[in-house]
């Protein structure tokens, strides 16, 4: 009975518990021939066909992945037997350990009781922990037909950081009692908010079906639109991609802008169903959207759940499988690619680079083409996933660089890197620059702190390669720099950024777009600063940047986002059914619309169930006009704005009227006006603060009176003409808050 016990284990039970019990799973698996892991009581049929019917699911869901890493631990380690996965059943899992001598176990019996599982999780404790590899091991050379290199693309939120995680953990790359939540989004900003900002690369070894060690090198992309500029720098480092595709949402708007980055680069496009432990998934019609909206075959997609760690394996071996080796040009001259890079206080830049050809060595002079700045390199090394030194690194490889580079402007996003004074080879493509959409002015709330603002901005503009800026000076704020972004998010990140990294305090402007301003005697300027629009009598017409967007939505609320739109001077375009459910609208308006709260509105709308996605289509003339904020007869040139000539009237009294409430009284009147060139068209005023000069006259004649209040007229009138007036900051800020939102 024990010999067969041991030859066919099987776990009964609480599934938290046989997941939990992996580690002394595969210390007793060794010593067994076939066991199976069940899930007792779990209703589903097949574990990856359907869409779960109850919360047991994910406990069956749990069981395998346990399984799954145990299979892939003992392989790794080069066991004399891989136990083999052979039948997934509805309550049972079953695996078989080839040629192993059977021996009696402990722990395992065939009726499996919970007492039982217990003490073997306890003892798994000292005997089977899963140790994590030593630097030689995650760094050794392997031949580049074993490197693969993938990004991770999808909509946002749809679990691309969550499935990095788990094939890091899966390949043993980042320990368990290491591991976190969202382990590539190291900045605090993406963990507070749950989203990826910035790409982040993680080298992992994996031990294939096939019994060879691959090199994988992940890069996991941001999804917000705002930040596809770096998804295009991950995609140009890489030969394929996962796609993920949350089974139960479906395609949404970012998911089609990644492929077709994709499939700009080239890449192999692996479709992930992921998600599928949600009660709602539906992978049959999700794979249906993807055939019939993206175009994309997917009889080879993959059923995944992040979460629950299940389909890792089987993503893992598709990566092997269908994603092509980078080309073997070791021998060829050394050139790589700037990815990315950042700002180290004591090491100074740190480049992040995809090795194209030939190989680099510590010690090794190298080149930036673009500079034209030479360093040698101090260290060297790849990202697995923290930062790990090697001593040289090949063709196809994803590494990283230091040589104390001080000046943050030498090496650049998308410069190409070669050994000084070796053979002259052809710079690499590099990127396409970043065109910035939204501009505004930043300006430090003290003035001494300029030079710092200045510093920042380099080395943050050295992380994010497409923030633009250049300086600025305002009457009334002072020295600054004019910025610009890709969007609104990117926007606030960066004031963010500048404030928690660089310890600054800074004002913002209103965001504004680029304006092609077109001129009487024919010429054009570009203008992306209100206070820059030349004078009324001086311009022709005004161009303004128009995009087309896309937004994708459950059928129920077409209408109120065509009342968005509409709202915002938007064309319709067309709408087309994906599903029967779900709609595709797509509409062609201002730029300067989209990138106010559009967005916040569209989720609002739509109780945060459509997505959008926008680019950029070409200028077109519209009715424009330069709203000017006069307090107390000064132009207040940092509140300008320029709005439709229709929207004037209504930007106007909204603006002054929370001036009027946010300025604090003062000795003496004070006016404040929007114009529109000399024609005032709101206006709002502030009393006085007033002493009663007349307390003191008990009736008496009133030429006395008239007297006493002329002398107090006169005064106010000089005291007006010397008086300035201090907007406080908060007062400041609430009208630019207020200006994003009505303009
Ligand atoms: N139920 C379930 N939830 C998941 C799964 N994968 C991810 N999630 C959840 O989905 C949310 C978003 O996951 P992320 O991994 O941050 O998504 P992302 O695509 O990286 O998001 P961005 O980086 O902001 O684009 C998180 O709350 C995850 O816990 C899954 O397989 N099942």
């Amino acid at each position: 009975m024990a010999a067969t016990a041991a030859r066919h284990g099987s776990f009964v039970g609480n599934s938290r518990l046989l997941s939990d019990t992996h580690p002394s799973t595969s210390s007793r698996l060794r010593d067994c021939e076939t066991v199976s892991l069940h899930s007792k009581g779990c209703r589903r049929k097949n574990v990856c066909d359907d869409v779960p019917s109850s919360s047991l699911w994910g406990q069956q869901l749990e069981v395998l992945s346990a399984a799954q890493r145990i299979v892939h631990w003992h392989r790794e380690r080069g066991c004399a037997a891989v136990p083999r996965l052979v039948a997934r059943g509805s309550q049972q899992t079953q695996f078989t350990f080839p040629g192993v001598p059977s021996v009696e176990s402990e722990g395992l019996s065939s009726q499996g009781r919970r007492g039982d599982l217990l003490r073997c999780n306890a003892q798994a404790q000292q005997v089977a922990r899963i140790p994590a590899r030593t630097p030689d091991e995650k760094c050794e050379k392997v031949p580049v037909s074993r490197i693969r290199n993938f990004s991770i693309i999808a909509h946002i939120d749809h679990g691309k950081s969550t499935l990095a995680d788990r094939l890091l953990q899966f390949t043993g790359t980042v320990e368990d009692r290491l591991m976190k939540g969202q382990f590539l989004d190291n900045m605090d900003l993406e963990r507070e908010r749950g989203i990826t900002i910035k790409l982040q690369a993680a080298r992992m070894k994996y031990v294939a079906a096939d019994g060879e060690t691959y090199v994988l090198n992940l890069i996991d992309t941001p999804g917000h639109v705002d930040f596809s500029y770096e998804v295009s720098r991950s995609l140009a480092a890489c030969e394929g991609a996962l796609l993920v595709v949350d089974a139960a949402q479906g395609v949404e708007a970012q998911t089609l802008a990644n492929v077709y980055l994709a499939l700009e680069n080239n890449l192999e496009i692996i479709p992930v169903l992921n998600k599928i432990d949600l009660p709602g998934a539906d992978a049959e019609a999700c794979k249906k959207e993807i055939e019939d909206v993206v175009g994309l075959d997917t009889s080879g997609a993959i059923l995944c759940s992040a979460k629950e760690g299940i389909g890792i394996e089987d993503i893992l071996e598709a990566i092997v499988a269908r994603v092509p080796a980078p080309r073997d040009t070791t021998k060829e001259p050394f050139r790589a690619l700037i990815f990315d890079s950042y700002y180290d206080a004591y090491r100074g830049v740190i480049v992040y680079f995809r090795v194209m050809d030939g190989e680099v060595r510590v010690g090794d002079t190298v080149r930036f083409m673009n500079s034209g700045k030479e360093y040698e390199i101090d260290d060297l090394g790849v990202m697995a996933p923290n930062q790990l030194p090697v001593k040289a690194l090949y063709a196809g490889e994803v590494g990283f660089l230091s040589g104390s580079i001080r000046a943050v402007a030498d090496a650049r996003v998308g410069d190409t890197i070669t050994i000084a004074g070796k053979r002259a080879v052809t710079p690499l493509p590099g990127y396409e620059q970043a065109v910035p959409m939204v501009f505004c002015g930043l300006f430090p709330v003290d003035a001494d702190q300029f030079p710092d603002l200045r510093d920042a901005l380099e080395k943050l503009q050295l992380n994010d390669a497409a923030l633009k800026f250049e300086p600025e000076t305002s009457s009334a704020m002072g020295f600054g720099f004019r910025c610009g972004f890709l969007g609104l998010l990117h926007m606030e990140i960066v004031q963010e950024r500048l404030e928690r990294e660089y310890n600054l305090n800074l004002i913002i402007t209103a965001p504004s777009v680029v304006y092609k301003v077109h001129s009487a005697d024919g010429s054009v300027v570009m203008v992306d600063n209100p206070a820059q629009l030349p004078a009324a009598e001086k311009r022709a017409f005004i161009e303004e940047p128009y995009v087309r967007i896309s937004m994708i939505t459950p059928k129920d609320f077409v209408g109120p986002l065509m009342e968005l739109a509409q709202n915002r001077r938007g064309e319709f375009t067309e709408m087309k059914y994906i599903t029967e459910a779900r709609c595709e609208l797509v509409y062609e308006l201002p730029l300067g619309e989209v990138v106010t709260d559009f967005f916040d509105q569209l989720k609002s709308r739509t109780k945060g169930y459509a997505s959008m996605e926008y680019h950029l289509i070409g200028y077109r003339r519209n009715e424009l006009v330069r709203l000017d904020l006069n307090i107390n007869g000064e132009p207040c040139d940092p509140l300008a704005t320029i709005v439709h000539r229709d929207k004037a009237y209504q930007v106007g009294r909204a603006l002054t009227e929370k001036l009027k409430e946010l300025i604090p009284r003062q000795m003496f009147k004070i006016p404040i006006q929007a114009t529109i060139g000399a024609k005032v068209i709101a206006s709002e005023s502030i009393a006085a603060m007033r002493k009663d000069v007349l307390a003191k006259c008990y009736g008496g004649d009133i030429s006395r009176k008239k007297k006493l209040l002329k002398k107090q007229a006169e005064g106010k009138k000089r005291m007006k003409s010397l008086g300035k007036v201090d907007v406080p900051q908060e007062a400041f800020m609430a009208v630019l808050q207020l200006e994003r939102q009505v303009t």
